[in-house]
């Protein structure tokens, strides 16, 4: 199989750079600068061990790329880049037929909005829960700081069971230093992981305090109730952290990531964060199922505007965004 890596940034660049060095034929697909530097300098990927440059094969989109009936695709972006992605990936020809009729997409992303996406477009979907801490900051360069394993993937086909290519992906993910668990029920572990991401947004707008700790804590409570009234289930903390713990992934001290995946999109400026998929799925379910879900929902407005407006990520305050709830 050959895995092309569709937005090789934080976790695509970290998974298409693990499968490389463990000879498994990868294609990363990227825009902008760092395509440019991907092409001409090669990915630059700092993990623990080591910081190696990679001279990976680099693609700016399907135009760009001979697609392999033997192909698997990897969708990498931010929530809000799936829609434009697909609508590029799935028309595309391979194998006298289109990618949508003939590949399967492995979704690599948080939120539990993008399998439905790629449905639609796609006849074979796997979900991936990523366990993964990793940053983008700089073109050409990501960090992995993951140890020992570079991360947990838990995997499984969407929406629900097992099926030989998904055992084939996980073992080639596992020979890439993954920790790659194969299970039927992914999205239990997909939903307790969007629980976990409603503090992205309070960690890229406030940075980390005892408000935004309150702000996480009750965006958190929200979600709960919105999962239980719509009969949503979800993995137990003490599951999570079994398996989590069972396969000691952590970091090296001084080796540590800088913030989220949402505090990253700030600080590149990238113009968008991924809040509609995060905290914004939580107000979706709340407003379908009659539950209040105000932390979220101002979260949500927040992060928008101040992706929007290109603001440094840390520069608002949490205080603030509390009394303006208190006030309502
Ligand atoms: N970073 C992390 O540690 C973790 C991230 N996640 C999740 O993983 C997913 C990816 O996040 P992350 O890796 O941080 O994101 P990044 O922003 O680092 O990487 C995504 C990359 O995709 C590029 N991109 C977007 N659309 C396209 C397209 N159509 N064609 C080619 N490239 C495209 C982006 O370009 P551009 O920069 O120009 O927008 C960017 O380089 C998200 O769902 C995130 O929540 C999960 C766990 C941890
Ligand atoms: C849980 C967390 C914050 C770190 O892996 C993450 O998923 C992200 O950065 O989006």
């Amino acid at each position: 199989m050959r895995y092309v890596i569709i937005g090789a940034g934080a976790v695509g660049a970290t998974i298409g750079a693990s499968l490389h060095e463990a000879g498994r034929d990868v294609v990363l697909v990227a825009r902008g600068e760092h395509l440019r530097v991907l092409r001409e300098d090669g990915l630059t990927f700092a993990t623990p061990s080591s910081t190696r440059v990679l001279p990976i094969p680099a693609a700016g989109g399907p135009d760009d790329l001979v697609l392999r009936p033997d192909d698997v695709l990897v969708l990498a972006t931010k929530s809000q880049d799936t829609a434009g992605a697909l609508a590029a990936w799935a028309p595309a020809t391979v194998d006298g037929g289109t990618a949508g009729e003939r590949l399967t997409v492995v979704c690599a992303q948080n939120g539990v909005d993008n399998e439905r996406q790629v449905l639609r477009r796609f006849g074979h979907v796997v979900a991936v829960t990523v366990w993964l801490p990793a940053t983008h900051l700089r073109p050409g360069v990501v960090v992995a700081p993951g140890d020992p394993a570079p991360g947990v993937l838990t995997l499984g086909r969407y929406p629900s069971g097992v099926d030989a290519t998904v055992e084939l992906i996980g073992t080639d993910l596992a020979a890439g230093g993954f920790v790659a668990p194969v299970r039927d029920d992914v999205m239990r572990w997909k939903y307790a992981k969007l629980l976990g991401n409603l503090g992205n947004a309070a960690d890229a707008l406030f940075g980390r305090d005892d408000d935004a700790a309150s702000l996480v804590r009750r965006a958190r409570q929200e979600g709960e109730a919105a999962l239980e009234a719509a009969g949503i289930p979800w993995t137990s903390d003490e599951e999570q952290s079994a398996m989590r713990s069972a396969f000691g992934v952590g970091t090296v001290p001084g080796f540590e990531r800088g913030g989220s995946s949402t505090w990253q999109s700030l600080a590149r400026g990238t113009g968008s964060v991924e809040v509609d998929y995060l905290n914004g799925e939580i107000v979706l379910l709340g407003r379908t199922h009659g539950v209040p879900t105000p932390v979220n929902a101002a979260l949500q407005a927040r992060a928008a505007v101040a992706a929007a407006a290109g603001a440094a990520p840390g520069s608002g305050r949490a205080a603030e965004l509390l009394a303006a709830l208190a006030a309502q």
